[in-house]
């Protein structure tokens, strides 16, 4: 853990205060999958979010099937304030795994964000509630009748991805990064160091020298 004058500053503060790109890089450096590839806010999202993932899996109604729960509702009617719900709907785009009830009731609950390997619909609602979703796309067709909840807390692959329960998620501008909970400490770390040497490139340009110099391989050396 971190310290600062003021005391322990907490891992998913020190996310906070990094990026998906910062992050994207250290685990390359642990040559660790992380990167949710496809996923963007589908919002202008303003923040970097920040997370403990709870997992959910949705698929395909059986034909036939009787009433069933919503997708997510358990899930959120059991999530700590600061979870991230990911969603792994196989990347599907056709249909909607997330809505704008959802939303109002994950706000309630101080769910941090919404990740979705497939699609979602209201997203008005969610920015009004401005609650972060992530996903591949925005489409009005509605869950109901057409997919449900396979499962929740289990072990997901999400845009290659392994992802559990537990793990930590980071998603900006630029996307979203599942961190594995057995790296976080390591990953936060050289993290930081990376985002401190780009810091001092950017300085380096600032202050009048080449970037063909700055970036060549020979200067800056990666902190892994
Ligand atoms: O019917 C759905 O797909 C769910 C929905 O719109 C919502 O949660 O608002
Ligand atoms: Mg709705």
């Amino acid at each position: 853990m971190g310290v600062t004058p003021a005391g322990p500053v907490s891992l998913t503060a020190r996310l906070a205060a990094l990026d998906t790109c910062a992050l994207s890089d250290a685990l390359d450096g642990y040559g660790r999958a992380g990167v949710l590839a496809g996923l963007r806010p589908l919002w202008p999202v303003p923040r970097v979010v920040v997370g403990r993932v709870r997992t959910l899996r949705v698929g395909p109604r059986e034909p036939g099937a009787g009433p069933t729960v919503h997708l997510g509702t358990q899930l959120v009617e059991t999530a700590e304030p600061g979870d991230v719900v990911l969603v792994d709907a196989g990347g599907r785009t056709d249909v909607s795994s997330w809505g704008g009830i959802l939303s109002t009731a994950a706000t309630r609950a101080g769910i941090a964000g919404i990740v979705i390997d497939g699609a979602c619909r209201d997203i008005g609602e969610s920015e009004q509630l401005g609650l972060p979703v992530f996903g591949r796309a925005v489409v009005p067709t509605s869950a109901r009748g057409r997919i449900v909840q396979l499962g929740m807390d289990e072990e997901i692959t999400v845009c290659g991805v392994p992802a559990r329960t537990g793990d930590l998620l980071v998603a900006d501008v630029c996307g979203a990064v599942l961190v594995p909970q057995d790296l976080a400490e390591q990953a936060v770390e050289l993290a930081e160091r990376i985002a401190a040497r780009e810091r001092d490139m950017v300085a380096a340009v600032r202050s009048g020298r080449s970037v063909v110099d700055v970036m060549h391989d020979s200067q800056f050396p990666s902190p892994r």
